[in-house]
């Protein structure tokens, strides 16, 4: 059952790859504002986000316009196996997998729990609160740990009817789309 979970979901990541390759990814500098709102996260609070690919849904842009509305930012870096944060200052290096991260002192794993809201990238999401990511399990590894909402970024069409679930995957709050703004899941 598990294994058949695990191909489909590899032969998703590949159709919805290629559905980004050469796509004009939206910055979703003024959604994330959006959910700030709907959440009701407040100056001088903590959200996390991450810095997207040239291939995903969001942008510095979307960064910075949590820090310009005066919350704490943590990005994620990637240690090993582990995802660990820090607090987003303005600098920027290139980590692993050729992601932006960013440069001050690590804060732990546990971190995300200090977080309001909890921005996630992703390829799917389905009507459930299932997401699919890159593979990785980087964020089922952390999520758990999340005491926020926590809001899966992708663009209309990957947010999706069904996905197929394994028993690991954490369930998101809300999903953010540039053209539906946020939705709060599961939607029956
Ligand atoms: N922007 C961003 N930051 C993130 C993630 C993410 O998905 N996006 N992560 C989520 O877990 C963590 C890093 N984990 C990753 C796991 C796998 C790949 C990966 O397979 N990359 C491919 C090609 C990139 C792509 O298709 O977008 C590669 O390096 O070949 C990247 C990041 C933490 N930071
Ligand atoms: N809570 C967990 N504890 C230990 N291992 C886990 C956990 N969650 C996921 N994994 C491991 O990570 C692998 C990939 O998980 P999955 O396919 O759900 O990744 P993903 O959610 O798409 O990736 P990501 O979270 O990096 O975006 C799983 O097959 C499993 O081996």
């Amino acid at each position: 059952m598990t294994s058949g979970e695990r191909d489909r979901k590899a032969t998703l990541r590949t159709r919805l790859r290629a559905g980004r390759r050469g796509a004009v990814m939206p910055s979703m500098a003024a959604e994330v504002l959006a959910a700030v709102v709907e959440f009701d996260v407040s100056p001088g609070q903590t959200v996390c986000a991450y810095v997207a690919s040239a291939v995903e849904p969001g942008s510095l842009a979307m960064v910075e316009a949590l820090r310009s509305r005066g919350l704490r930012v943590l990005l994620p870096v990637v240690v090993g196996e582990a995802l660990d944060w820090a607090s987003y200052d303005g600098r920027l290096r290139v980590g692993a997998f050729g992601l932006r991260e960013p440069v001050g002192p690590l804060l732990g794993a546990e971190a995300v729990g200090s977080a309001a809201l909890v921005l996630v990238p992703a390829l799917a999401v389905d009507h459930a609160g299932v997401r699919l990511g890159k593979g990785g399990g980087y964020y089922d590894r952390v999520l758990g740990s999340a005491a926020g909402p926590v809001v899966a970024v992708v663009r209309d069409e990957e947010f999706v009817p069904s996905l197929p679930a394994e028993p690991h995957d954490v369930r998101v709050d809300a999903v953010l789309t540039p053209g539906r703004g946020v939705v709060r899941l599961p939607v029956l």
